[in-house]
Order: C-alpha cells, then sequence, then structure tokens
C-alpha cells in the first residue's frame, strides 16, 4: 500500500498532517481553558455568595439578639419609667456596638414609640401602617421577621426593618420591637468584592424583594425581581438546589451573567453574585485569539517550506526518473552496438569477429572434453556473373535469401553458430558434430537452394546454386589449431568447386 504512493504524497499528506495537528491541538486546548475560565468564575461567584450570604446571616442575626433581648425585657419589667430608662440605655448601647444598627425602636400595640435608641422620643412618628407592624398584629408567631426596605421616617436612611411581636402576659398583641438595619453598611461590605466591570451582587427576599444590588441603584431598592430569571429559577428550587449557579439574562441590563446563589441560613433571603460572561472570556478571547495568530503564522510557515521540500523531492525524483531513463537508454543502445558489432548487416548472421570468437571457445572446449569439431564452408557458385549480371543489390538479395534459407536449416543447439565468413562465404560451427552429420547439413541447405529454383543466366544450372566444403576435427593439445578446421573446409571446398560446383565435399580426416 505504502509503495502504491510516492514519497511526494507521503511528504505532502505528513506536512498536511502535521499542520491540522497543530491547529487541531490549539482548538482543542483552547476550549479547555474556556472551560476551565468558566470553571474558575464559578467557583469565584460562588465563593462570594457564600462570603455575602455568611455577612447578611451574621449581621441580621447580632441585630435580632438585640431585639430578642429587647422584647425578653419590656415583657418581663413592663412599660413603667425606670425600666424604660434602664431599657434605654441598652439599647444606646447595642446602637452604638453594632455599626449596622440604625435604630432600636418599640412600639405600643397602636404603632406609637414608647421607647427607641434615640435621646428624643418623638411622639409625633405612628408606624402602624407599616407592612411589619401589620404582619405581627395579624401574626402570633415569636421568631424575627425581615420585613421590605423603607426609607426611615426617623433618619431618611434605606433601611432593613428585622423586627418582633410582643405580647402581653394574656398573649394578646402588645407591641413590635424594631431593629433597622442600615443599607449602606451592606453596600460598603459588598463594595469589597471585585466583580469585574459588569458583575453584579444581590441580597433578595425569599417574597421576591430586591433589599440591595451593587452596583448601589437606590431607584432599585425595595423593587420586584419576581419576573426575573434569577429569581424565578432560585423559587422553583428546593433544599440543597438552592445553593448552585446557573446563567440568566438580567432583565435590567441584558447582560448574560453566571448568578452563583445561595440563601442565608436563618433568614428568608438570598443572595446572589453574578459575573458577565462576556468579560468572564474576554482574556479568554485575547489569548485564544493572540495564540490562533501565532499557529496560523507556524502553520502557514510549516505549510510554506513543506511546500518547497515537496517541490525539491518531486524535483529530485523526476532527475532520478530522467537519470533511469538515459541509464535504460543508454544500456539499449550499447545492447545494440554489441549485437551490430556481433551481427552481420546484410544477412543478420553472426559477424567473422563472433565467428572468430566462437570458433576460438567451441575449439577449447572440444580440445578439453576430447570432443569434436565441425565446420561446413559454403560459397555461392558464380556470383561474380551474378553480380555483373543482375547487378549488385541483386547479388545481396541471393546473399539474403540463402543466409535466411541456411539459418533455418542449421542445427540450433548450444555452440552452434551460422556466420557470414567473408564475401559471399558463409560458415557454420557444428561442435560435437562428426563428418557425415555435417555433410547431411550441408547437403540439405545445397538441396534447398537448389529448390529455390533462382534464376541464373551466368551460371550453367541456369539458377543459383552452392557449393559446400566439409571438415572435421578432434582437436588435441599442441597438435591442432582452430585455423587448420577453416582450411580444411576451404580446401574441401575448393575441391567441391573443381569437382564441377553445386556439390558437397568432405575434407579428408586428419
Ligand atoms: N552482391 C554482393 N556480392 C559480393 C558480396 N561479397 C562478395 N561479393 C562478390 O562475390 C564474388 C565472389 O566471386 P568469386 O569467389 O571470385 O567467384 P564466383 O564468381 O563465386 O565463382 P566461384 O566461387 O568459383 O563459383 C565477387 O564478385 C565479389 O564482389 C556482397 O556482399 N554482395
Amino acid at each position: 500500500m505504502f509503495k502504491r504512493y510516492s514519497i511526494t504524497f507521503w511528504a505532502t499528506v505528513f506536512v498536511g498532517v502535521v499542520c491540522l495537528s497543530l491547529v487541531g491541538v490549539d482548538v482543542w486546548r483552547s476550549l479547555n481553558a474556556r472551560s476551565e475560565q468558566l470553571q474558575e468564575m464559578e467557583r469565584l461567584a460562588a465563593n462570594v455568595a457564600r462570603a455575602m450570604a455568611q455577612q447578611a446571616d451574621d449581621t441580621i442575626k447580632a441585630a435580632d439578639t438585640a431585639l430578642a433581648d429587647v422584647v425578653e425585657r419590656i415583657e418581663t419589667d413592663g412599660q413603667g419609667a425606670t425600666p424604660l430608662a434602664r431599657l434605654r440605655k441598652q439599647m444606646q448601647w447595642h446602637v452604638a456596638n453594632l455599626p449596622q444598627l440604625v435604630g432600636l425602636f418599640v412600639y405600643d400595640q397602636d404603632g406609637r414609640w414608647i421607647v427607641n435608641s434615640r435621646a428624643v422620643l418623638d411622639q409625633t412618628y405612628n408606624n402602624s401602617d407599616r407592612e411589619y407592624f401589620i404582619y405581627h398584629r395579624t401574626h402570633t408567631d415569636r421568631g424575627p421577621h425581615v420585613g421590605e426596605p423603607v426609607i426611615s421616617r426617623s433618619s431618611g436612611k434605606w433601611i432593613i426593618p428585622v423586627s418582633r411581636r410582643i405580647d402581653r402576659p394574656d398573649g394578646s398583641f402588645g407591641g413590635v420591637a424594631l431593629a433597622t438595619l442600615d443599607v449602606e453598611y451592606f453596600r460598603r461590605f459588598y463594595q469589597g468584592f471585585d466583580l469585574g466591570a459588569r458583575g453584579a451582587v444581590v441580597l433578595v427576599s425569599n417574597g421576591g424583594v430586591l433589599m440591595l444590588r451593587q452596583p448601589y441603584d437606590s431607584e432599585r431598592v425595595g423593587g420586584s425581581m419576581r419576573d426575573t430569571e434569577l429569581f424565578l429559577h432560585y423559587a422553583r428550587q428546593a433544599g440543597a438546589a438552592r445553593t448552585g449557579s446557573a446563567f440568566f439574562r438580567s432583565s435590567h441590563d441584558d447582560e448574560v451573567r453566571l448568578n452563583a446563589f445561595r440563601p442565608l441560613e436563618h433568614y428568608p433571603l438570598f443572595v446572589s453574585a453574578a459575573l458577565s460572561r462576556e468579560e468572564m472570556l474576554e482574556r479568554w478571547r485575547r489569548d485564544t485569539f493572540m495564540r490562533s495568530i501565532g499557529v496560523v503564522v507556524l502553520a502557514a510557515l510549516i505549510g510554506f517550506f513543506g511546500k518547497r521540500l515537496v517541490n525539491q523531492i518531486r524535483l529530485r525524483e523526476q532527475a532520478e526518473k530522467q537519470l533511469r531513463e538515459a541509464r535504460d537508454a543508454l544500456e539499449s543502445a550499447n545492447r545494440t552496438l554489441e549485437r551490430q558489432a556481433m551481427q552481420d548487416g546484410l544477412t543478420g548472421l553472426a559477424n567473422r569477429r563472433q565467428f572468430d570468437v566462437t570458433l576460438g571457445n567451441e575449439f577449447s572446449r572440444a580440445t578439453r572434453g576430447g570432443g569434436t569439431l565441425a565446420f561446413i564452408m559454403i560459397d555461392v557458385d558464380y556470383f561474380k556473373q551474378y553480380n555483373d549480371l543482375y547487378g549488385h543489390s541483386a547479388g545481396d538479395e541471393v546473399l539474403r535469401a540463402v543466409s535466411k534459407l541456411i539459418r533455418a536449416l542449421t542445427p540450433r543447439r548450444p555452440g552452434d553458430l551460422t556466420a557470414r565468413y567473408g564475401g559471399e562465404e558463409i560458415g557454420i560451427l557444428l561442435p560435437s558434430t562428426d563428418a557425415s552429420g555435417a555433410w547431411a547439413v550441408a547437403e540439405r541447405i545445397r538441396e534447398a537452394v537448389e529448390h529455390l529454383q533462382l534464376p541464373h543466366d551466368g551460371s550453367p544450372f541456369g539458377q543459383v546454386t552452392l557449393s559446400a566444403g566439409v571438415a572435421m576435427l578432434a582437436p588435441r593439445r599442441g597438435e591442432h589449431l582452430a585455423g587448420m578446421l577453416v582450411e580444411a573446409a576451404d580446401k574441401a571446398l575448393y575441391q567441391a568447386k573443381s569437382q564441377g560446383r553445386n556439390r558437397v565435399c568432405i575434407a579428408d580426416s586428419q
């Protein structure tokens, strides 16, 4: 499979995979960083919410403890001048020691002040119309009640009323003890948290009234949160699920924020610390953008240099291919040249050079192995006359036709060789052949040429014929030479010529 594709293909694939991996790893890393950033922000918001809830709980608890003390005293000591004077001192002490307290107040059953933490008691104020007063008059429970924020009639500040019911000895409604908490006190605490430029924190009653929001907006204090996604979500939760976080779009400024919400432990309120999603992801976006530029530049560089490398490889491959083709062409040309060097151009038979080499080899082999070596020398009769009569080209044609016939009729054993010996003479070398075998071959060729009946008016036979001389030698070292075989065949040929031509003669054995 690997061989099917070129090295340039694999180099391109490699560069592509490297670039894609680089981008892929960066995308994966960026998504991870985004989710980590969100998780970290979620933890931060949850911690702020916990701190806010704890602070609100502690703040109200401290005021409520003072309130419980006031209720206990007034119910135990009654409303005489002396106990009320002592109670005022006690109330003043509480207010002086609890910075969140604006004041402590006690109202009779009609809503008139009977004692408060102030030095002067102004009888003109009547708070029987306040929500917390109506609540205690109509509810007998003795627990604390956290009311909606109101603007204090005495101080003009936004306050959160925390109140308890005062019972007469017979259990009937005897009035209300009230502690007013300074909204500003909460605000100062909330200002200490850094939730970014677009973050927000809220303190909300379980009834959906906004006690405080930071960034502060006095218009919104005491307003309704009941239609907000945050409140609707929180109101649907119960138990442990009331502590959690979720993204909500703010109805106030349309900002999408991650809200970490949490209820107060002892009072019917909850807090929410919210971080802007856009702001949370801003740093991540900036980092991702910068790194993406780096990765894109790197991938582009790798791609650029990779392409150049691939081009180089392609060029080298092309050069190698051309070299291979040139080498093959050269080898083929060499083979042709070699063949041509050993072949006769006119007849296609082996030439004299090859004949001499083969004769030398076969002679040595026969000498070593004690075998025989036969040789036939063939010569076209009256060829000079043929040339003179029909022209040299026609003579060539005859030579070609005779050669073709001889090649077809010559045995093809290893070592057999038919060669153009020179001029119109053709020699046939037949190793391991005796004289009669060679004579039979020569005679078959002579007959075949005779049967061709090529017209030759210059010959007494009236057609092209040939004569052949056959010689055989069992060469012995030191006694015979290769040339002796040719000489003997030549002599036999001369004999055939002198005996009238168109015949085969065998040389005397040596
Ligand atoms: N057309 C042609 N003629 C050739 C070629 N090589 C040699 N010859 C001619 O062959 C002739 C050989 O003649 P000789 O051997 O003297 O005698 P011959 O005419 O064949 O007569 P005998 O051999 O005595 O029968 C010469 O005329 C050469 O020119 C060749 O390649 N082509």
